[in-house]
């Protein structure tokens, strides 16, 4: 998802990281560079949780050239209108969020937009003929950075995928060791959260162990 829209010509899967709901911006730029430097990442979600807007605009003033800087697409959770006055390259909305049509309208044709389907088909299909830049589903495992109240399946992946051309992210518990199937079943992005920066050795180990455990993934079981 670098600078702009995800286009068929990139790689059929890749990491979208989501920061950890609280942060402290300067402590928290060093880690975020060596996850960016670690390999291959698609875009970075500031997703703060239970914080003032002055804070996630401070906290974006910090992060956001470090993602661009690097051609990583930087989308903001929450506040299109956030979103936009901190030269965002997209955001991020909920189904009790600002709905997309009001968001697309507040950040514009280019910017990116993606919206939360949870499991299901309906939603899919709706944030897809209004627009959306990306569905994304889950949660595909248990997590403990959220309290997810829905369960995604991998089928849901392989249905989207063969039916529409709108990218699908899949987001919720997902490590190197168990996101082979969601690679499969075609899952344009994983998003995650812990894997990368709750990894014991770093989350430049978390992005190298998920890009292989992708690249293994896309590569069958015989690559
Ligand atoms: C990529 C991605 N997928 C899903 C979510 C969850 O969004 P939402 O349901 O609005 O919940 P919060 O993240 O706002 O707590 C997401 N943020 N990113
Ligand atoms: C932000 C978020 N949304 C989810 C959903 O299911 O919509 S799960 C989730 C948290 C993902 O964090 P981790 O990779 O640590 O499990
Ligand atoms: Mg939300």
């Amino acid at each position: 998802m670098a600078k702009g829209k995800p286009t068929q010509a990139e790689p059929a899967c890749r990491l979208y990281l989501v920061t950890p709901p609280a942060l402290e911006p300067a402590a928290f730029a060093p880690i975020l560079a060596e996850a960016l430097d670690a390999g291959d990442v698609a875009c970075v979600q500031l997703r703060l949780k239970d914080c003032s807007e002055d804070d996630i605009r401070r906290a974006c003033d910090v992060l956001r050239p470090i993602v661009q800087e690097r051609d990583v697409a930087f989308i903001l959770n929450d506040h299109p209108r956030l979103a936009r006055e901190a030269g965002c390259d997209g955001v991020h909305v909920g189904q009790t969020d600002t709905p997309y049509r009001d968001a697309r309208k507040i950040m514009g044709n280019d910017a990116i937009v993606g919206v939360t389907c949870h499991d299901s088909r309906h939603l899919a299909m709706i944030a897809g003929e209004e627009g959306a830049d990306y569905v994304a589903f889950g949660a595909f495992f248990p997590t403990a950075t959220k309290t997810a109240e829905y369960k995604a399946e991998p089928d849901l992946l392989s249905w989207w995928s063969e039916l529409m051309e709108v990218p699908c992210v899949a987001i919720g518990g997902i490590t190197a060791e168990n996101c082979a199937p969601l690679v499969t079943a075609g899952a344009d992005f994983l998003a995650v959260v812990n894997a990368v920066w709750g990894h014991p050795q770093g989350p430049g180990a978390g992005v190298r162990a998920l890009n292989a455990a992708i690249e293994a993934a896309l590569a069958g079981p015989a690559g």
